[in-house]
């Protein structure tokens, strides 16, 4: 198989020979253009495999050559060449489509990463269904969900930060699986973090590491999640709830793509793809002052919502289908149960406060208790509307209740409630149950 080759594009022939020779050295050809009427020719002669090209050239910009890559060349990936500290223009480039960016003056490591990615796409035919062998499908028939997978397989040929929205339960964690099992990062690691989890003084020591004696307990050197997820993506659940001392850090981070262990006199660069969610209304939390603007700005670079179940009640079947064969003990002999066409009618029905994971709940719990292989509407043990509104708690309460308590049960009965009850009532409250949160989850 030939060498890959990348078409360098910039009017500073100093910065195309260091170009030239470092991705030498990592056995890649290179071509180069100063113009973008030159990279077009340059593009039509070789075909390269990525094209790497400054923002600013004598008769046009990075964006002009950008869309027309776009236009014509759509498997090509794009990486913008910007300069430093313009952060604005990096974060344009990528929502019309650039792969990733970097700053000058070009860190060499930081080129390396970015072309190793960019390369690892090339010849993939990323399909819409295309996914890693060990990611469960995002299923769903209904147009929303279908233009999600289809977005998804976009993202994942990007390195741009994601920005996931979603309550709680409608599949954030499982999109961003799905865009790194996709992407040119799959076979580095996914490190999800749950953001709201993590004691508040400990949060920059658990995200980029600590040296030791920085701190009380800081008895080694520790590497912060960050640097665990080197050559893989990050995935920074419920963000919003980050403190502002810890956001100023992340917004560094992914500025400068690189971080300062906590202690640590220098910082180190860090190759890590970002992707984040909340439950929460960011855009809120920004107006009120609790989250920072300039992160909002850059995280949010491209959203992906994923809409509540109770809006796309089509996928309700598939859905509940895949979730009892995946539930039931596939024993020699035995069939999967199955929901009579009134118990499928009632979750139709159902609002879903919890969305899918309240559903694989229902259907947990239905497959425990009926008897046979049907499950009829009895077994789902629905609450009504009068139950949900009794189930109800204040929000104080609940978050109270669960801060003393060491798990949803003990909360539950402090309340006097079933914990059946109390994990309904967090759901429609969009609290976290901490029985499923974990902190660092792989
Ligand atoms: N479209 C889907 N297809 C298949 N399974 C799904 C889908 N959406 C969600 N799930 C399943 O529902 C459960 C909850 O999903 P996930 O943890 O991704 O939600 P989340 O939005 O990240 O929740 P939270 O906000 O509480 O962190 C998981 O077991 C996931 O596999």
């Amino acid at each position: 198989m030939s060498r890959p080759l990348v078409l360098a594009v910039d009017d500073e022939a100093d910065l195309l020979e260091l170009i030239r020779i470092t991705l030498g050295r990592m056995d890649v050809s290179a071509v180069t253009a100063s113009t973008v009427a030159e990279a077009k020719l340059q593009l039509e002669r070789h075909r390269p495999d990525l094209c790497l090209t400054d923002l600013c050239l004598p008769d046009g910009t990075g964006l002009d050559l950008l869309r027309y890559i776009n236009a014509h060349y759509p498997e090509l990936p794009v990486a913008m060449i910007t300069a430093h500290g313009n952060m604005e223009s990096a974060v344009a480039a990528m929502k019309a489509g650039a792969f990733d960016f970097v700053a000058k003056p070009v860190d060499l490591s930081a080129l390396r990463n970015l072309v190793e990615s960019a390369l690892r796409l090339r010849g993939r035919a990323i399909t819409t269904e295309a996914r890693s062998g060990s990611e469960p499908p995002l299923l769903g028939d209904s147009p929303a969900m279908q233009q999600i997978r289809t977005l998804i397989a976009k993202l994942a040929r990007t390195q741009a930060p994601v920005f996931i929205t979603g309550e709680s339960g409608t599949g954030k964690e499982l999109a961003a699986r799905l865009i790194h099992a996709q992407g040119p990062r799959r076979d580095g690691p996914f490190v999800p973090v749950n953001c709201g989890a993590i004691p508040h003084d400990l949060v920059e020591s658990e995200l980029f590491g600590h040296k030791k004696g920085s701190f009380t307990g800081a008895v080694t050197d520790k590497e912060g999640l960050f640097q665990a997820a080197a050559g893989g993506t990050l995935f920074l659940d419920e963000l919003a709830d980050l403190p502002l001392s810890a956001q100023v850090k992340l917004l560094r981070a992914i500025q400068e793509k690189s971080v300062r262990p906590v202690g640590a006199a220098r910082e180190v660069p860090v190759n890590v793809r970002l992707i984040s969610a909340s439950h929460r209304d960011l855009a809120r939390e920004v107006e009120e002052g609790r989250f920072r603007q300039d992160l909002f700005y850059r995280i949010n670079v491209i959203e992906l919502r994923l809409p509540p179940l109770r809006e796309r009640p089509e996928d309700i079947r598939p859905l509940a289908t895949h979730i009892l064969r995946k539930l039931s003990p596939m024993a020699v002999g035995t069939v999967a149960p199955r929901l009579s066409e009134e118990a499928m009618a009632a979750l139709m029905r159902y609002s879903f406060p919890g969305n899918v994971r309240e559903l694989e709940n229902i259907l947990e719990r239905a497959l425990a208790l009926c008897e046979g292989e049907c499950i009829e509407v009895k077994d789902l043990y629905l609450p009504t509307n009068e139950e949900r509104l009794n189930m109800l708690v204040p929000v104080g309460s609940a978050r109270t209740a669960l801060d003393q308590a060491h798990s949803n049960q003990a909360a539950a009965r402090t309340l006097g409630m079933t914990p059946l009850a109390f994990e309904y009532s967090l759901a429609r409250l969009g609290i976290e149950d901490r029985s499923r949160r974990l902190w660092r989850k792989t």
